[in-house]
């Protein structure tokens, strides 16, 4: 037996549901040979066991077909969040925690602080996904450098795009520009599900989602879909990026999120040639907005041209020159996040239960006109279709 036969005979074995086989998905791992035994570690998405025995079955079968005798077919499913460590609904439970980033306006840094963050938690070690779920302006894939490039499609099921050690996933990849600008409702809600639902995520440690700005359809389904396990906003210093943040602050109480601190981005102004520090909008006014909502500022960003030019570049700052000032702001601030993230965990977990649609009994909860227009939910069917999450 040689590695090539071993790949060769479990290229043959499909991953259940679909088109495609488990070398090729990347599932094969850890093969030792020795003589004519042969070992190997089969690493899957999925923790339905059914789909691991089917896999243990065919894999076992394949290898013998291809001349082996002893064979040790070990199969690693994704590690379930243990009972109680949150509750409420949850459509991605290979996911263990989930990270919304939101700001009260538009064009305040909340991309360029989504994409950083996520490299920063990858850099300390962590799974992360990025999900672009900002649907009126998903400008994530160029900020990643992967602008244009088109997902991989299985079947039903979207492959997330792998860029700086992290997958990410945007409506920007998915459809042509401008066609959610319309968008209301039942719409964003059946969005936002599918993009937990529907796309192949890995077992993440943590899932980054940049929201569109406000406070909206997007936060409530988001909410409603995955306990969130922490909420960031990021303003900037001027009064009325303020006014619109402390909405946001308000979305996260109301919607039972922990809420994990600020980003005060645009604070200050580091000169690149001399490296002085100008305030600009202004530098801390934030405070006093932490203070009343009992959080704290994780990062003061200073308006610096590499962050605008590694957005617009597809070159994140924090990948690309991790010791410079914001870099290392970033940095600190994922630490902060990270943190945060352990203690809700610590203390039994985020709970979405609070924000579930509450229906009189014999009414159905899918009373809004976009829902109510939808066909009629099947016996079988887990929703309704409509994302309203009544069931
Ligand atoms: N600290 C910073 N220094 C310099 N440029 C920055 C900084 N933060 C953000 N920018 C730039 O400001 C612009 C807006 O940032 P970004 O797209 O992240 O905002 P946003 O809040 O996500 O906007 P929207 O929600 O409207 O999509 C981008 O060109 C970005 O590169």
């Amino acid at each position: 037996m040689t590695e090539e036969i071993v790949k060769s005979a479990l290229s043959k074995v499909m991953y259940p549901g679909f088109t495609k086989d488990i070398v090729t998905f990347g599932f094969v791992n850890n093969i030792e040979i020795n003589g004519t035994d042969v070992s190997v570690t089969i690493d899957i998405t999925s923790s339905a066991p059914e789909v691991a025995q089917q896999l243990k079955d065919e894999a076992t079968a394949a290898l013998k077909s291809a001349g082996a005798s002893a064979i040790n077919c070990n199969i690693k499913t994704p590690v379930i969040p243990r009972e109680g460590s949150s509750k409420g609904k949850n459509i991605a439970p290979q996911i263990k925690n989930f990270l919304m980033v939101s700001s009260g306006k538009g064009g305040v840094g909340k991309s360029t602080t989504s994409v950083n963050i996520a490299i920063a938690l990858a850099a300390q070690g962590k799974k992360v996904g990025l999900l672009d779920a900002d649907i009126y302006g998903p400008n994530i894939p160029r900020m990643m450098g992967v602008d244009g490039m088109k997902p991989e499609v299985n079947g039903n099921k979207v492959i997330p795009i792998k860029a700086y050690g992290i997958e990410m996933m945007s409506m920007g990849a998915l459809m042509e520009e401008g066609q959610a600008l319309i968008w209301r409702g039942a719409m964003i809600m059946k969005a936002i599900e599918q993009f937990l639902r529907d796309i192949l995520w890995s077992e993440l440690d943590v899932l980054v989602i940049d929201m569109p700005p406000g406070t909206g359809d997007a936060q409530l389904s988001l909410a409603q879909a995955v306990p969130v396990t922490a909420g960031i906003t990021v303003t900037t210093p001027q009064g009325v990026s303020l006014d619109d943040s402390r909405r946001s602050l308000n979305m996260f109480q109301k919607l039972d999120i922990p809420i994990a601190g600020i980003v005060e981005n645009m604070s200050g102004f580091i000169a690149p040639d001399t490296g002085v520090e100008y305030d600009i909008f202004g530098k801390g006014t934030a405070q006093p907005m932490a203070d009343e909502f009992n959080t704290k500022i994780i990062a003061e960003i200073p308006i610096e041209p590499s962050i605008r030019t590694g957005g617009d570049e597809g070159k994140p700052i924090t990948f690309v020159n991790p010791s410079s000032e914001s870099a290392k702001r970033y940095l600190a601030a994922a630490e902060s996040i990270w943190a945060t993230i352990e203690e809700v965990n610590a203390n039994g977990g985020a709970n979405n239960e609070g924000v579930q649609p509450t229906t009189p009994p014999g009414v159905s909860a899918c009373s809004t006109g976009a829902a109510a227009a939808a066909p009629a939910p099947k016996a079988s069917d887990e929703s309704c279709g409509t994302g309203c999450g009544c069931h």
